[in-house]
Formats: C-alpha cells, sequence, structure tokens
C-alpha cells in the first residue's frame, strides 16, 4: 500500500500518522472514518485496499504529482448512516479502531490503538456513563459533564482518601486520585507537589481545583479548620484573578476577545 505523504484529504491529527496505521487494514478490519474535519464514523472494511479508479476524465496525473492514495469499499456502523456502504474510501481518511472498543476503558494506554478517533471515541463512551474521569497513564483528562454528579460525596471521598496513603491504584480514576498521589509523594518526599490543570474556557478548571483542594484539605486537616480555611482563600483568588465572559460566569481568564455563547 503507497499511501504517499500529502496526498491525505484531511490534516492529520498528529496522534498516529495516517500513514503508520495504513498497514493495519484489511477486509473484515473495524475502522473509524473520517467523514469531514471533525466527524469520525465507526466502519466496517469490505475489503481490501485496492489502487483508485482511474480518473474520470481520463486524463493522466501531471508529472511530479503525488500519486493518489489506495481506496477500500467500507460499511459504516455507526451514526444516522449505520448500514450504509461507502465505496473508494482513501485509505488515508481510516484508521484502525480498538476491538475493544464496545468497553469503555479508563486508562487510555490500554487501548490497542492509540489515535485520535479511538481517543475520542472512548471518552464519548464513557462521557454518556457519566464517567467523566480518565485515566492517560499519569496523567488524568477530565471532562465538563455540565450537570451535578454523584461523584463528590463524603462516602466516595472516604474510598479515596483510603488508597490516598497507599500506592497502588485500585480505584477509577477520579480527581481524588490525582490530588492523594500528590499528596502521598508529598508526605514521601517531604517536598512540595505540583498538579497542573490545562483546558480550554469553560473545561472545568477552577471545579476541578476546588474539588482538588476540598479533598487536600480534608486530607491532611484533621480536626481543626483547616478544610475550611483552605477553601476560604478561594474567593479572594477569584476576585483578583476571575470574571463573568460570554462563556463562562466565573471565568478565570479575563476578556481575550470575541466568545461563543456556550
Ligand atoms: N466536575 C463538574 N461537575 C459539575 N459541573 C461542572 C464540573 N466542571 C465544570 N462544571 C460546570 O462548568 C462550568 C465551567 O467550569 P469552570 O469555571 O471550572 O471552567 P474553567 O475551565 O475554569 O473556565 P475558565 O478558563 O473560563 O475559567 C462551572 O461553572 C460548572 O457549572
Amino acid at each position: 500500500m503507497a499511501a504517499k505523504k500529502g496526498a491525505a484529504p484531511v490534516a492529520d491529527s498528529g496522534l498516529g500518522g495516517m500513514d503508520d496505521n495504513v498497514a493495519q487494514l484489511s477486509k473484515g478490519s473495524r475502522v473509524w472514518y473520517r467523514q469531514d474535519a471533525t466527524t469520525w464514523v465507526l466502519a466496517e472494511m469490505r475489503d481490501a485496499p485496492s489502487a483508485p479508479p482511474p480518473p474520470a476524465d481520463g486524463k493522466a496525473p501531471k508529472k511530479g504529482a503525488a500519486a493518489p492514495p489506495n481506496v477500500a469499499p467500507i460499511t459504516l456502523l455507526s451514526g444516522p448512516t449505520a448500514g450504509k456502504p461507502v465505496d473508494a474510501v482513501p485509505v488515508t481518511s481510516l484508521m484502525p479502531a480498538n476491538p475493544e472498543m464496545q468497553a469503555s476503558i479508563s486508562d487510555m494506554t490500554q487501548l490497542s490503538y492509540l489515535n485520535e478517533p479511538s481517543i475520542l471515541g472512548n471518552l464519548q463512551l464513557r462521557y454518556s456513563k457519566d464517567a467523566i474521569y480518565t485515566c492517560a497513564g499519569p496523567v488524568l483528562i477530565a471532562l465538563n459533564p455540565c450537570k451535578e454528579l454523584p461523584l463528590y460525596s463524603e462516602e466516595v471521598q472516604h474510598d479515596y482518601k483510603a488508597v490516598a496513603h497507599e500506592s497502588l491504584h485500585t480505584l477509577t480514576p477520579h480527581v481524588y486520585l490525582v490530588a492523594g498521589a500528590a499528596y502521598r509523594a508529598m508526605v514521601r518526599e517531604g517536598a512540595s507537589q505540583s498538579i497542573v490543570i490545562n483546558g480550554e474556557s469553560g473545561a472545568g478548571k477552577t471545579e476541578t481545583t476546588k474539588r482538588a483542594m476540598k479533598f487536600l484539605a480534608s486530607l491532611a486537616g484533621g480536626p481543626g479548620r483547616v478544610e475550611e480555611r483552605v477553601l476560604e482563600t478561594n474567593p479572594v483568588l477569584e476576585a483578583f484573578g476571575n470574571a463573568k465572559t460570554l462563556r463562562n460566569h466565573n471565568s478565570s481568564r479575563c476578556g481575550g476577545g470575541a466568545r461563543r455563547r456556550g
């Protein structure tokens, strides 16, 4: 299969180059098909990739032009067009799908293929089950549920407090797991720890920070007023750093030009 670089109709995400994945495609393979710039659809290959048909106008390709990519017939498996056959799809718009895609995977490193649609598909599947936290090795991915979930109760905190003193990650991914790991490292090494929380506006950084601080305060607080006092610093910090924006009533990034109303 000779899909040449530069022939892809859409930009590569950089998460496992498309060309690298073409070799994985054969008849019966489950694949992700890039329908447009933002949509991946699960599909099955009806046959192995083959050379593309000659151009309709019969003209020979220009000298030095990149060879067109091989093509394959597929059947769409997900979305409103499920069951629809699509012929002659360029292999450069296909990515191998994980065989374990039916079950959601709590640690991305367990996915057989770590390409963009597999990561997004796994996150989407978990999100549909209100599993907003997913690990990617030591990194925690937190999605904004845009609703209150029963993930932060005293009982849940109690469970994660128990493992905060152990080194094993026996519970499902959670911001408490990350906070607990930082706490454990601080106690073990006797040194300050940092948790980097990153994401676009409205992603949930402030909420995640508050949950982590609350958990840390309750871990270390004991019978005193530590938890209360740590959390009382929030309004002061927010008064200096936060502002209401079109997208977020409590944004920690002020101004910043036009924003989409969310
Ligand atoms: N874990 C969560 N549970 C429930 N609601 C959440 C959660 N995370 C975020 N939200 C909701 O999303 C809104 C935006 O989240 P947040 O203010 O934390 O975003 P942000 O990433 O800090 O945004 P900005 O960069 O603009 O400050 C919150 O006001 C809250 O309503």
